[in-house]
Protein backbone atom coordinates (compact mmCIF):
# COMPACT_ATOMS: atom_id res chain seq x y z
CA UNK A 1 0.00 0.00 0.00
CA UNK A 2 3.10 2.26 0.64
CA UNK A 3 6.06 2.23 -0.55
CA UNK A 4 9.23 4.48 0.17
CA UNK A 5 12.45 3.94 -2.54
CA UNK A 6 15.62 6.05 -0.91
CA UNK A 7 13.14 8.64 0.32
CA UNK A 8 15.02 12.13 1.69
CA UNK A 9 13.67 15.00 3.64
CA UNK A 10 15.88 18.12 3.89
CA UNK A 11 14.15 21.08 5.16
CA UNK A 12 14.46 24.48 4.19
CA UNK A 13 17.46 25.94 6.09
CA UNK A 14 18.87 22.56 5.31
CA UNK A 15 17.86 20.13 8.02
CA UNK A 16 17.76 16.70 6.94
CA UNK A 17 14.85 14.78 8.67
CA UNK A 18 14.89 12.03 6.73
CA UNK A 19 17.94 9.54 4.91
CA UNK A 20 17.33 7.43 2.11
CA UNK A 21 14.51 5.84 3.90
CA UNK A 22 12.92 2.42 2.05
CA UNK A 23 10.25 0.25 3.02
CA UNK A 24 6.78 -1.27 2.38
CA UNK A 25 4.07 -1.29 4.27
CA UNK A 26 1.54 -3.92 2.09
CA UNK A 27 -2.21 -3.69 2.51
CA UNK A 28 -3.94 -4.69 5.99
CA UNK A 29 -1.00 -4.34 7.66
CA UNK A 30 -0.71 -2.53 11.55
CA UNK A 31 2.96 -1.19 12.17
CA UNK A 32 4.64 0.73 14.24
CA UNK A 33 7.16 3.62 13.71
CA UNK A 34 9.25 4.05 16.47
CA UNK A 35 12.42 6.31 17.41
CA UNK A 36 13.92 9.22 19.92
CA UNK A 37 12.37 12.67 19.37
CA UNK A 38 13.98 14.09 16.19
CA UNK A 39 14.43 10.99 14.34
CA UNK A 40 11.98 11.76 12.02
CA UNK A 41 8.53 9.98 12.65
CA UNK A 42 6.62 12.64 12.06
CA UNK A 43 7.73 14.11 8.97
CA UNK A 44 7.56 10.37 7.43
CA UNK A 45 3.97 10.64 8.00
CA UNK A 46 3.79 13.98 6.59
CA UNK A 47 5.14 12.10 3.57
CA UNK A 48 2.18 10.00 3.72
CA UNK A 49 0.14 12.56 3.48
CA UNK A 50 1.29 14.60 1.21
CA UNK A 51 1.67 17.49 3.47
CA UNK A 52 5.44 17.62 2.76
CA UNK A 53 6.94 16.81 -0.16
CA UNK A 54 10.35 14.41 -0.27
CA UNK A 55 13.57 16.19 -1.54
CA UNK A 56 14.89 12.78 -3.38
CA UNK A 57 13.68 9.25 -3.82
CA UNK A 58 10.07 8.07 -4.69
CA UNK A 59 6.59 7.09 -2.58
CA UNK A 60 3.91 5.27 -4.18
CA UNK A 61 0.50 4.98 -2.52
CA UNK A 62 -1.77 2.78 -3.76
CA UNK A 63 0.45 1.87 -6.71
CA UNK A 64 0.36 5.70 -7.70
CA UNK A 65 3.28 7.63 -7.62
CA UNK A 66 2.59 11.03 -4.88
CA UNK A 67 6.06 12.09 -4.73
CA UNK A 68 5.34 14.85 -7.25
CA UNK A 69 1.57 14.76 -7.62
CA UNK A 70 -0.29 18.36 -8.42
CA UNK A 71 -1.76 20.02 -6.13
CA UNK A 72 -5.05 19.58 -7.50
CA UNK A 73 -5.19 15.62 -7.03
CA UNK A 74 -3.82 15.57 -3.21
CA UNK A 75 -7.21 16.24 -1.79
CA UNK A 76 -8.43 12.00 -3.54
CA UNK A 77 -4.90 10.84 -1.69
CA UNK A 78 -5.97 12.72 1.69
CA UNK A 79 -9.67 11.05 1.45
CA UNK A 80 -7.44 7.92 1.87
CA UNK A 81 -5.88 9.04 4.90
CA UNK A 82 -7.23 9.09 8.33
CA UNK A 83 -4.81 11.17 10.25
CA UNK A 84 -4.94 11.00 14.24
CA UNK A 85 -2.61 13.20 15.96
CA UNK A 86 -1.33 13.63 19.70
CA UNK A 87 -3.11 16.88 20.37
CA UNK A 88 -6.45 15.88 18.46
CA UNK A 89 -7.11 19.17 16.77
CA UNK A 90 -10.33 19.20 17.98
CA UNK A 91 -12.07 22.37 17.29
CA UNK A 92 -13.03 23.25 20.83
CA UNK A 93 -16.06 25.66 19.79
CA UNK A 94 -17.65 22.91 17.86
CA UNK A 95 -20.06 19.45 19.45
CA UNK A 96 -18.02 16.04 19.41
CA UNK A 97 -20.91 15.64 16.60
CA UNK A 98 -19.77 18.79 14.40
CA UNK A 99 -15.94 17.98 14.81
CA UNK A 100 -16.59 14.51 13.59
CA UNK A 101 -18.86 15.60 10.67
CA UNK A 102 -16.41 18.01 9.45
CA UNK A 103 -14.78 15.75 6.57
CA UNK A 104 -17.83 14.42 5.39
CA UNK A 105 -18.94 18.03 5.18
CA UNK A 106 -16.18 18.55 3.22
CA UNK A 107 -16.85 16.06 0.75
CA UNK A 108 -20.01 16.70 0.06
CA UNK A 109 -21.88 14.17 1.90
CA UNK A 110 -26.03 14.67 2.37
CA UNK A 111 -26.64 15.75 5.69
CA UNK A 112 -28.94 11.94 6.12
CA UNK A 113 -25.59 10.22 4.97
CA UNK A 114 -23.39 12.20 7.36
CA UNK A 115 -25.98 11.35 10.32
CA UNK A 116 -25.75 7.95 10.05
CA UNK A 117 -22.17 7.99 9.42
CA UNK A 118 -21.46 10.09 12.55
CA UNK A 119 -23.63 7.90 14.73
CA UNK A 120 -21.55 4.77 13.28
CA UNK A 121 -18.29 6.40 14.19
CA UNK A 122 -19.43 7.63 17.71
CA UNK A 123 -20.88 3.97 18.61
CA UNK A 124 -17.13 2.38 17.39
CA UNK A 125 -15.05 4.62 19.34
CA UNK A 126 -17.97 4.48 22.31
CA UNK A 127 -19.23 7.84 22.44
CA UNK A 128 -22.98 7.99 21.06
CA UNK A 129 -23.58 9.07 24.59
CA UNK A 130 -21.74 12.64 23.75
CA UNK A 131 -22.58 13.94 20.62
CA UNK A 132 -23.67 17.22 22.04
CA UNK A 133 -20.83 18.13 24.24
CA UNK A 134 -18.43 20.53 23.39
CA UNK A 135 -14.63 19.22 23.69
CA UNK A 136 -13.59 20.05 26.66
CA UNK A 137 -15.99 18.85 28.61
CA UNK A 138 -14.26 15.30 27.74
CA UNK A 139 -11.45 14.01 29.05
CA UNK A 140 -8.36 13.05 27.55
CA UNK A 141 -8.80 9.72 26.56
CA UNK A 142 -12.63 10.85 25.18
CA UNK A 143 -11.06 13.82 22.90
CA UNK A 144 -8.47 11.50 21.67
CA UNK A 145 -11.14 9.11 21.05
CA UNK A 146 -13.29 11.74 19.00
CA UNK A 147 -10.30 12.67 17.17
CA UNK A 148 -10.15 8.95 16.05
CA UNK A 149 -14.22 9.00 14.98
CA UNK A 150 -13.54 11.94 13.27
CA UNK A 151 -10.36 10.03 11.15
CA UNK A 152 -12.53 6.54 10.64
CA UNK A 153 -16.01 8.60 9.58
CA UNK A 154 -15.22 8.30 6.09
CA UNK A 155 -13.77 4.81 6.08
CA UNK A 156 -10.00 5.30 4.81
CA UNK A 157 -8.36 2.26 4.21
CA UNK A 158 -5.27 3.92 6.19
CA UNK A 159 -4.84 5.40 9.35
CA UNK A 160 -1.95 6.85 10.22
CA UNK A 161 -1.48 8.11 14.15
CA UNK A 162 1.17 10.83 15.65
CA UNK A 163 1.79 9.96 18.89
CA UNK A 164 -1.89 9.55 19.46
CA UNK A 165 -1.56 7.91 23.44
CA UNK A 166 1.31 10.11 24.16
CA UNK A 167 -0.72 12.30 27.15
CA UNK A 168 -2.74 8.96 28.03
CA UNK A 169 -2.20 6.58 30.80
CA UNK A 170 -1.41 3.28 30.37
CA UNK A 171 -4.75 1.83 30.56
CA UNK A 172 -6.04 4.81 28.40
CA UNK A 173 -3.30 4.15 25.69
CA UNK A 174 -4.39 0.47 25.61
CA UNK A 175 -7.80 1.20 24.43
CA UNK A 176 -6.76 3.46 22.29
CA UNK A 177 -4.67 0.77 20.73
CA UNK A 178 -7.66 -2.02 21.15
CA UNK A 179 -9.27 0.67 18.91
CA UNK A 180 -6.39 0.18 15.95
CA UNK A 181 -6.67 -3.18 16.50
CA UNK A 182 -10.59 -3.39 15.70
CA UNK A 183 -10.06 -1.01 12.59
CA UNK A 184 -7.07 -3.38 11.50
CA UNK A 185 -8.80 -6.58 11.79
CA UNK A 186 -11.61 -5.14 9.18
CA UNK A 187 -8.52 -4.16 6.75
CA UNK A 188 -7.73 -0.88 7.57
CA UNK A 189 -3.97 -0.44 7.30
CA UNK A 190 -2.29 1.75 10.14
CA UNK A 191 0.91 2.98 10.78
CA UNK A 192 1.38 4.55 14.33
CA UNK A 193 4.67 7.03 15.45
CA UNK A 194 5.06 6.67 19.03
CA UNK A 195 7.96 6.68 21.32
CA UNK A 196 6.45 4.15 24.16
CA UNK A 197 8.45 0.91 23.95
CA UNK A 198 6.11 -0.67 26.29
CA UNK A 199 2.98 -0.14 24.28
CA UNK A 200 4.71 -1.25 20.79
CA UNK A 201 6.51 -4.54 22.97
CA UNK A 202 2.98 -5.49 24.06
CA UNK A 203 1.35 -5.06 20.50
CA UNK A 204 3.35 -7.55 18.94
CA UNK A 205 3.41 -5.44 15.68
CA UNK A 206 5.61 -4.67 13.17
CA UNK A 207 8.54 -2.05 14.29
CA UNK A 208 9.92 0.28 11.74
CA UNK A 209 12.79 2.18 13.68
CA UNK A 210 14.34 5.41 12.41
CA UNK A 211 17.19 7.06 13.99
CA UNK A 212 18.53 10.58 13.29
CA UNK A 213 16.52 9.85 10.00
CA UNK A 214 17.94 6.72 8.65
CA UNK A 215 15.82 3.67 9.10
CA UNK A 216 17.56 1.91 11.41
CA UNK A 217 16.01 -1.09 12.48
CA UNK A 218 12.53 -2.97 10.67
CA UNK A 219 11.27 -5.68 13.19
CA UNK A 220 8.68 -7.80 11.71
CA UNK A 221 5.85 -8.93 13.90
CA UNK A 222 6.93 -11.07 16.66
CA UNK A 223 10.55 -11.03 15.66
CA UNK A 224 13.37 -9.38 14.87
CA UNK A 225 15.46 -8.71 11.92
CA UNK A 226 17.73 -5.41 10.58
CA UNK A 227 16.67 -3.07 8.40
N1 LIG B 1 8.96 22.28 9.24
C1 LIG B 1 10.22 22.00 9.59
N2 LIG B 1 11.24 22.85 9.25
C2 LIG B 1 12.52 22.58 9.57
N3 LIG B 1 12.90 21.47 10.25
C3 LIG B 1 11.92 20.60 10.63
C4 LIG B 1 10.54 20.83 10.32
N4 LIG B 1 9.82 19.79 10.82
C5 LIG B 1 10.70 18.96 11.41
N5 LIG B 1 11.97 19.44 11.29
C6 LIG B 1 13.19 18.82 11.80
O1 LIG B 1 13.30 17.52 11.24
C7 LIG B 1 13.74 16.57 12.22
C8 LIG B 1 12.72 15.44 12.32
O2 LIG B 1 11.53 15.97 12.92
P1 LIG B 1 10.21 15.11 13.11
O3 LIG B 1 9.18 16.02 13.67
O4 LIG B 1 9.91 14.38 11.86
O5 LIG B 1 10.70 14.06 14.21
P2 LIG B 1 9.86 13.12 15.20
O6 LIG B 1 10.59 11.83 15.23
O7 LIG B 1 8.43 13.10 14.76
O8 LIG B 1 10.01 13.88 16.56
P3 LIG B 1 8.94 14.05 17.77
O9 LIG B 1 8.76 12.68 18.35
O10 LIG B 1 9.61 15.00 18.69
O11 LIG B 1 7.69 14.61 17.15
C9 LIG B 1 13.92 17.34 13.51
O12 LIG B 1 15.29 17.64 13.66
C10 LIG B 1 13.12 18.60 13.31
O13 LIG B 1 13.68 19.69 13.99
Amino acid sequence: MIRFEQVSKHYPGGHQALQKVSFHLAKGEMAFLSGHSGAGKSTLLKLIGVMERPSDGRIAFHGHDVTRIARRDIPYIRRQIGMIFQDHRLLMDKTVYDNVALPLIIDGFTPAEIQKRVSAALDKVGLHDKVGYLPMMLSGGEQQRVGIARAIVNTPPLLLADEPTGNLDAELAADIMRLFAEFNDVGVTVLIASHDQSLIRDSGCRVLTLKGGRLLADMPAGGEHEA
